[in-house]
């Protein structure tokens, strides 16, 4: 956390600097008004003229200008430099989060990271923007006065130790509590943010499955563990506060009190007591600031370490690339997988695939193709054996090179709520509006060019809802643009109507030329069209070899065509319902077919 902090203040060391330099101007005006005042008493007391009593009364109004304009000028460079400080972090966080390995996203939940972005972020931005500038400014004040009251009457100034034994061990139960309860408080709201947008995501399972009482409890579990972590904190509160206001009127009772001895045996001027007093109220504001921020920033803190624990993630990522991949090329050796510590979903698949080769890979639901589409795009790496992309493995890339390299199609298209120039733009910053409408025309989205604001029209969130086959093609479009040398197609078009998806096809056969394709295919057609066709069963390659070749070879694939096409033509459309199977041989082709035929 040190470590973080200071990384984010080190480049702001001017406006640190000029802030402190004002506070401390400003404070030392803010002293001299009771020191004055003490002046003036004694000087009535001596009987002075009343043009001595106007000058002094005249430096008092410059000394309250003086802290006024000071204090105004301290305030707008630290509140600048907490925004400026909030703003490093958000950005910095957006950043890491663009970085993380999917896998961790995966597992951590996207309500962990939808509170750490919408509470945690927030928190730690408040307490960078309004808790530390005026925690320092009011140590600052708190030290000027405190200089001040020593400077006057070092007796006196000990009567601010009667604070000390009122405070600190108040201070220590409640610093020993609060920290722990503020991150356990946090964590539960990530909890509550995760379980809520889970049951969110998958309502329709939970429908399905008839779930719903069982999410409900979950959800209800969540915010009574929050509710309890929140009434723990409100017990820390309501004994720390009300302890802290009742300690403050202990000093200046004893200033009274000892000032009073001490000038009725001669000891002291009546001055001195009056400007040790009104020191000693003062001295309690910026005390008390301090104090109530310490609570704030306390949630800040727990709140920052949420924003930045997502920066400890271990970043697996090579950063700089040792060798650059020679062409687009897939080569897979050997490959084991397992997701976690489960068991291999992909036991030895060796693929070899050659740059600008079209291959389909078909199987049944489990089999593992889409495992395979994750460690050819690098999102996964192998337990064993090797996935190379031009002759480089895909681990050895860096994040941004993969990306650059191969880029993967799922079924999920998302739309981001913004205008279609930006949801393209993702894939090319610096793309020009022409390079814009070519990627669209490309994929025969034409329909852009006919909205009403073109390009700038907003889409996506709330904002005009595309249909899926709109969607698909600006994701497509993003491939134009992106010009990866390799594209995987993870059953792509599996969510469009017929009509769609034969267009959308059509459009694909622009964006692939000339490309390593790896299509996971769900409908034969894909397949009969790519130059070689790979059978999955049980995370194995089964079958390999063109479609020719594959139906020569009698095998599963044989049986699968020979199964789809009698279908075809019996139904004359791509349309067939899952049950509709004709043909056997093989145990998974019945429950494969309406899949795979669309
Ligand atoms: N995130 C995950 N965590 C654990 N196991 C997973 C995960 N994703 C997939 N699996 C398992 O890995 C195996 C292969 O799944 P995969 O999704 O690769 O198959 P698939 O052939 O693409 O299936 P489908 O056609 O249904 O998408 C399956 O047994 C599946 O249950």
């Amino acid at each position: 956390m040190w470590k973080a902090f200071t990384g984010l203040v080190r480049p702001e060391w001017k406006a640190i600097a000029a802030a402190t330099l004002f506070i401390m101007i400003s404070s030392v005006g803010g002293a001299a008004g009771p020191l004055l005042l003490g002046y003036m008493v004694d000087e009535v007391g001596n009987g002075t003229s009343t043009s001595r009593v106007d000058l002094i009364a005249a430096l008092m109004l410059l000394a309250v200008l003086t802290t006024a304009v000071f204090s105004f000028a301290s305030t707008w460079v630290a509140v600048r430099l907490g925004e400026r400080l909030g703003a490093t972090m958000r950005e910095r966080f957006v950043d890491r989060c663009l970085r993380l390995p999917l896998p961790v996203v995966e597992r951590a939940g996207s309500g962990d990271l939808m509170t750490r972005s919408s509470a945690d972020v927030p928190e730690a931005g408040a307490m960078l923007r309004d808790g530390l500038p005026n925690v320092i400014m009011s140590s600052i004040q708190m030290l000027i006065f405190m200089a001040a009251l020593v400077w006057i009457s070092p007796t006196l100034s000990i009567a601010m130790l009667f604070l000390v034994p009122a405070i600190l061990p108040m201070m220590i139960w409640f610093l020993r509590r609060a920290p722990d309860a503020y991150l356990r408080e946090r964590e539960v709201e990530s909890e509550i943010g995760e379980t809520l947008a889970a049951s969110a995501d998958g309502s329709r399972t939970v429908e399905a499955y008839g779930l719903a009482q069982r999410r409900r409890e979950a959800s209800d579990e969540c915010i009574s563990q929050h509710w309890a972590a929140s009434r723990y904190i409100l017990r820390l509160r309501t004994v720390f506060f009300p302890a802290l206001d009742s300690s403050y009127a202990l000093p200046t009772a004893a200033i009274f009190l000892m000032g009073g001895v001490m000038y009725f045996n001669g000891s002291m001027s009546l001055g001195v007591v009056a400007a040790a007093a009104m020191l000693s109220r003062q001295l309690i504001l910026p005390i008390d600031y301090i104090l109530m921020w310490i609570e704030r920033v306390q949630r800040g803190i727990a709140a920052l370490a949420r924003v930045e624990g997502v920066g400890e993630v271990e970043d697996t990522d090579p950063k700089v690339a040792q060798q650059l991949p020679t062409d687009g090329a897939v080569t897979l050796r050997q490959v084991r997988f397992a997701y976690g510590d489960g068991n291999d979903v992909l036991h030895g698949v060796t693929l070899e695939i050659p740059a600008g080769q079209r291959l389909a890979v078909v199987g049944p639901s489990g089999a593992g193709k889409s495992t395979l589409a994750r460690l050819i795009s690098g999102v996964d790496s192998p337990r064993s054996g090797s996935v190379e992309i031009g002759g480089v493995p895909v681990e050895d890339l860096p994040l941004i090179e993969r990306r650059k390299r191969v880029s993967l199609v799922t079924q999920d298209h998302y739309v981001f709520a913004a205008p279609v120039r930006d949801n393209l733009a993702l894939a090319k910053e610096d793309a020009t509006e022409e390079e814009l409408f070519a990627a669209l025309t490309t994929v025969g989205a034409t329909w852009v060019a006919e909205l009403e604001s073109g390009l700038d029209t907003q889409v996506g969130g709330t904002n005009a809802e595309l249909d899926a086959a709109k969607a698909q093609q600006l994701a497509l479009a993003r491939i134009v643009l992106a010009d990866p040398e390799i594209v995987i197609l993870d059953e792509a078009t599996a969510m469009l109507d017929p009509q769609a998806a034969r267009d959308t096809e059509r459009a694909l056969e622009a964006v692939l030329a000339g490309r390593t394709v790896i299509a996971i295919a769900h409908r034969l057609q894909t397949a009969h069209d790519a130059e070689r066709v790979a059978v999955m069963e049980d995370g194995r390659v089964a079958e390999l070899g063109s479609h020719d070749e594959l139906l020569e070879r009698q095998g599963t694939y044989a049986s699968l065509w020979a199964a789809w096409h009698g279908e075809s033509v019996l139904a004359n459309s791509e349309t067939l319902g899952s049950g509709s199977t004709s043909g056997g041989g093989n145990q998974w082709q019945g429950e494969r077919l309406g899949r795979l035929l669309g």
